[in-house]
């Protein structure tokens, strides 16, 4: 049996006035998706761009790249149908941010993305847990959101049996990122099988 495991550079550390031909770098790096980080100055205490430069970045490097919209907004409800009209694959949204996830999961369905629910440091997987089955990826953050380039929190990994990995300056700050992204796939991958086999 094959394990694998995808990693998406986000984007967030590197150079935000060339972000489309950094986007394509990633992808001729071996990157299976982009991590897109989208902030807006009053979920987090900083701010990046919205849908007009997601239209953008589509038009400039075509269909082929996986778009996962990490919305690290308040009220994710009202940027839906302008991320699906961009051009977004994914949106995924902070559980923190809605007070209503059953409906939100159902409008992302609806605009035809695929549905993240990303989760602070300080929100329980078990908070989480009865969205899982309506969802195609969980976020488990790992640094508190808002910028890149933080202490990897260790007391989160009991949290996390991932198979997808968000990588932001250790991708994109490195010299060789094809060997980073390889590095982190093979890890991952070697992870999961062990855990796999340890059951
Ligand atoms: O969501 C984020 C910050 O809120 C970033 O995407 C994430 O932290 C990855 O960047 P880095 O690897 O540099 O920490």
């Amino acid at each position: 049996m094959a394990y694998s495991a995808k990693i998406g550079p986000s984007i967030l550390s590197s150079d935000l006035s060339c972000l489309g031909s950094e986007c394509v770098r990633m992808m001729e790096c071996g990157a299976d998706y982009l991590h897109l980080d989208v902030m807006d100055g009053h979920f987090v205490p900083n701010l990046t761009f919205g849908h007009p430069m997601v239209e953008c970045l589509r038009k400039s490097v075509g269909q082929d790249p996986f778009f996962d919209m990490h919305m690290m907004v308040s009220r994710p409800e009202q940027w839906v149908k302008p991320m699906a009209a961009a051009g977004a694959n994914q949106y995924t949204f902070h559980l923190e941010a809605t007070t209503n996830p059953g409906n939100l999961i159902k409008e992302i369905r609806e605009s035809g993305m695929k549905v993240g629910l990303a989760i602070k440091p300080g929100t329980t997987v078990e908070e989480l847990a009865p969205w899982a089955n309506q969802i195609d990826m969980a976020l488990v953050m790992t640094v508190e959101p808002g910028f890149g380039g933080q202490k990897f929190m260790e007391d989160m990994m009991p949290k996390a049996g991932a198979n997808m990995i968000v990588s932001g300056s250790a991708v994109i700050g490195s010299d060789d990122p094809r060997s980073v992204i390889a590095l982190l796939r093979t890890v991952v991958a070697e992870a999961i099988q062990k855990r796999s086999l340890d059951r």
